[in-house]
């Protein structure tokens, strides 16, 4: 399909012009323009929310480093959550309080500033270190998702500190140093949790790339026409979010979506594609999107764990240790940059790419 990189071409009015050249958050519209209605596809998957039932687990990593009996409990309790849910809430992770807030103090500063200068950083080349985008999926998907984000690659080549805005250097710069550090220690379990030694996925090269994607989802006055992000599973081993109070974030379970409800200082952890086709299928990447709403701004940052997009790309399938007669690979191998590629020429369009990996 042809990138829909020209999007004055594409939008139908001066609003929706506005809305997606220079980012919703200047726009100040007051209906949403037909760019960012639901497709047929999404209208579908308007299956019920029940929150009754379910809750997302939370794990608690108070005794991560107290004894061996604490860790294996805390193992017991991410196997059971990346099994089943793909996804758990983490408290007592580490990461100061005054962290999490600079960071989310620090994104909202780069979508306060000066329009020309976030034009500056506009653009949809990925391949660029900091980019600022109002709707990659408007490069590959019929619709818009209600939201502004900004985008940077901080590992494997850290960005030179000058190429990050001001309003937001430092704070991305300081929480990245976190999110490694836990990202280190969360594989770790995560290795053990599969019965492997725990360096396994460090080895493998799992947290070799950090991608540190910023959003901001401005309040949106038909929140029932449209989405803040469509249904999807994240293309990365792991992904480390950080949301505020404001909430809307989904995760689809036994096809029922359930909220991810805001927890203080809590982050949010979920599996991505790439470790559920490592693991064949043991773990599972969570499908989740984000409901528009009256209320915000709603910011929300994620980490995503990925790996080195360099030209000698590592080949990634399942974990041979974990095959066996009675569970055969389930997928062919892949490298990051080929499932990446497709991954984003498909945008969110609310079907899985994994399926294209199977055998
Ligand atoms: O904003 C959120 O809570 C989730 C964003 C998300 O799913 C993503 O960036 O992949
Ligand atoms: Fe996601």
């Amino acid at each position: 399909m042809v990138a829909k990189n020209s999007i004055e071409f594409e939008c139908k009015s001066l609003d929706e012009t506005k809305a997606a050249a220079s980012g919703l958050n200047e726009a100040k519209i007051t209906e949403v323009p037909p760019i960012f209605g639901l497709p047929p596809v999404a209208l579908d998957d308007k299956k019920p929310t029940i929150n009754s039932e379910f809750s997302i687990p939370i794990i608690d990593f108070a005794g991560v480093h107290v004894d061996a009996v604490s860790r294996e409990g805390i193992v017991e309790k991410i196997k059971d959550a990346a099994e089943k849910w793909g996804i758990f809430q983490l408290v007592n992770h580490g990461v100061p309080l005054s962290v999490l807030e600079e960071i989310q103090d620090g994104v909202v500063r780069f979508h306060g500033e000066d329009p020309e200068i976030k034009k500056s950083y506009f653009s949809s080349d990925f391949a660029k270190t900091f980019i600022y985008h109002n709707n990659f999926e408007l490069y590959s998907s019929s619709t818009g998702n209600w939201r502004d984000s900004f985008a940077c690659c901080m590992a494997p080549d850290p960005p030179n500190p000058e190429e990050i805005p001001m309003a937001c250097r430092d704070a991305m710069i300081g929480y990245s140093n976190h999110v490694m550090s836990l990202g280190g220690l969360l594989f770790e379990l995560l290795s053990e949790a599969l019965g492997l030694s725990s360096e396994t996925l460090k080895s493998k090269g799992c947290m070799k790339g950090l991608h540190m994607i910023c959003h901001y989802y401005p309040p949106c006055p038909q929140p029932d026409l449209t989405l803040g992000t469509s249904k999807h599973s994240d293309n990365t081993f792991i992904t480390i979010l950080l949301q505020d109070q404001i909430g809307g974030l989904q995760v689809l379970h036994q096809d029922c979506w359930v909220d991810v409800s805001p927890l203080p200082g809590a982050l949010v952890i979920n599996i991505g594609d790439f470790l559920q086709l490592m693991t064949n299928d043991k773990f599972t990447s969570v499908e989740h999107r984000v409901l528009a709403n009256r209320a915000g701004p709603r910011i929300s940052v994620a980490c995503f764990f990925s790996s080195s997009m360099n030209p000698n790309p590592t080949v990634y399938g399942p974990i041979k240790e974990l095959l066996s007669e009675e569970n055969p690979p389930k997928y062919r191998e892949f490298t990051v940059p080929e499932y990446t590629k497709g991954y984003i020429e498909k945008g969110l369009d609310g079907t899985s790419h994994l399926s294209n990996f199977k055998i």
